[in-house]
């Protein structure tokens, strides 16, 4: 085998600061590969649809608030149909796999590649890998037909199973290759994307004819670049029913108070929007803005407050959440999971037990805390109508991106348009909530929680009041 071919990223630039973030294509590492018509063009539900297929030098913007004098700067390849495709339908074996946490509309994505893959390009074989990565090599396979899916995306999980841990790079593509497979849609969140991007760079080594198409799934929003991930908005719609019954628990008691934990290991988006969806929240808790409880401008402080105004209260709390104060409390044992993922304590505990402790030891009220933990509940749900339609939409784009011989991308929304984004753009990061942004200050000035900011001053006068001291 030659030196292993160059996987830098394929940048194009053109007037205006224009700058295209492309995508690999099979053709890239592969010379002369035959292309054929789309067979699209023959079916009558799209012959009607004028300019159904995408311009080749489509592209979205990354950014569209703009000035006279901004550059035009990065956009991504426009997702969608192309006239020429590189694989014919008999030739097509491809594999769809599940890792990481479930999500809501998982079997809705699974069931869309199955359903375009049959009716759109006449592609016949597809493969079910069960248990996630190491379903490719520890695991049994199943065959999708249109029939078997029909009607998987009423159920919430994934009828292929998924699993943390097991990637095993080689491994992976092996079974690949042995299998014959030459499509993978791999559905999943940032560690999976990694292992996606992975898998691409070993196929792309021992050039292999495989478009490797990842599917981002995260209930935690963090995956960037994307608008948002498909079953965010069913996570913060589900959201709604705990933090009602928190509300109700908390209305109905002698100063009640109702806390309920949300998913978002290091994103508060859940928290964020399920907080500005319902209006009974009086405070909410992200990873990404540090809080504490004593003192001025704490949160004791609030919640008596609040109590004495209104006689109840509810506190929604992100699960990643000060973090960096339970572990002060409790001994944290650095523990990880199968993917090397940091376990969490519970938040919710802790800031409950808390919040208990100082009104036993202030002696000013008598509280009544219910603390409500509905993660797993959440996440087990089916997709709501909008979800449906995202997770249609992007796994119609997965299967148009690997019809056309794109490869190494990740099929994602980005300004409303479906977009395909190199893997290395999806796995640099994270999207989290910014707290210097519009729409922390729209969730404060709807909560009138306190900032929190006052602590850094507080910390940094009772630090010069010490040094002073000392002198
Ligand atoms: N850096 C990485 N390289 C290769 N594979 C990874 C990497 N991180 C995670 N994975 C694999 O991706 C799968 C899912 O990752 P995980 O972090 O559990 O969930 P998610 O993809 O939802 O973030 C696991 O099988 C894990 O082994
Ligand atoms: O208990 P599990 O299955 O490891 O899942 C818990 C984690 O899964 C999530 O829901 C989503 O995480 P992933 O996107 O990495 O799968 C996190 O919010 C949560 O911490
Ligand atoms: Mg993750």
């Amino acid at each position: 085998m030659g030196s292993s071919p160059n996987s830098k990223p394929k940048i194009v630039r053109g007037t205006a600061g224009y700058v295209l973030e492309d995508v690999p294509h099979l053709a890239d590492y592969i010379p002369d590969l035959p292309t054929y018509s789309n067979p699209l063009q023959n079916n009558p539900a799209y012959s009607v649809v004028k300019q159904y297929f995408v311009h080749v030098d489509d592209s979205v913007p990354q950014k569209i608030i703009a000035n006279k004098d901004s550059p035009r700067g990065i956009h991504f390849r426009r997702a969608g149909p192309r006239q020429k495709v590189y694989f014919e339908a008999d030739d097509v074996q491809a594999a769809i796999v599940t890792c990481g946490g479930l999500c809501p509309g998982l079997n809705t994505v699974i069931r869309e590649l199955v359903c375009a893959l049959y009716h759109m390009y006449g592609v016949k074989k597809v493969l079910g890998i069960n248990g996630g990565y190491k379903g490719f090599y520890a695991h049994n396979t199943i065959s999708l037909t249109p029939k078997s899916v029909n009607d998987i995306h009423k159920r919430g999980g994934t009828i292929l199973g998924s699993s943390r841990g097991g990637h095993d790079t080689t491994k992976i593509v092996d079974s690949i290759q042995d299998r014959g497979i030459n499509q993978v849609f791999i559905i999943g969140g940032d560690g999976t994307q990694r292992g996606a991007d992975r898998i691409f760079e070993e196929i792309r080594r021992r050039r292999l004819k495989v478009a490797v198409v990842g599917i981002p799934k995260t209930i935690d929003n963090d995956i960037p670049v994307i608008d948002k991930s498909f079953g965010f908005d069913t996570a913060v719609e589900e959201a709604q029913r705990a933090i009602n019954a928190a509300h109700v628990e908390a209305e109905s008691g002698e100063n009640g108070i109702g806390v309920v934990k949300l998913m978002g290991r290091y994103s508060g988006f859940i928290a964020m929007y399920a907080t500005l969806a319902s209006r009974d929240v009086d405070c909410c808790l992200i990873p990404e803005s540090p809080f504490y409880l004593e003192g001025p401008g704490g949160l004791f402080e609030f919640a008596e407050k609040r109590l004495k105004e209104n006689g109840h209260m509810v506190i929604v709390i992100a699960e990643g959440a000060g973090q960096e104060l339970v572990s002060e409390s409790i001994q944290s044992m650095h523990k990880q999971d199968a993917s090397g993922n940091k376990l969490l304590q519970d938040v919710g505990l802790w800031i409950s037990q808390k919040i208990k402790e100082y009104f036993t030891k202030q002696k000013t009220m008598n509280i009544n805390l219910k603390y409500i933990d509905p993660t797993y509940m959440i996440r087990a749900v089916p997709s709501n109508a909008s979800d449906n339609v995202y997770c249609t939409l992007l796994a119609q784009s997965a299967v148009h991106g690997a019809m056309a011989g794109y490869t190494g991308f990740t099929s994602g929304l980005v300004n409303g348009r479906q977009t395909y984004i190199p893997f290395y753009r999806i796995i640099e990061g994270q999207n989290k909530v910014v707290i210097t942004d519009r729409m922390w200050a729209r969730l404060l000035s709807s909560t009138n929680q306190p900032s929190f900011t006052i602590c850094k001053s507080v910390t940094e006068e009772k630090r010069e009041e010490e040094t002073t001291g000392e002198q």
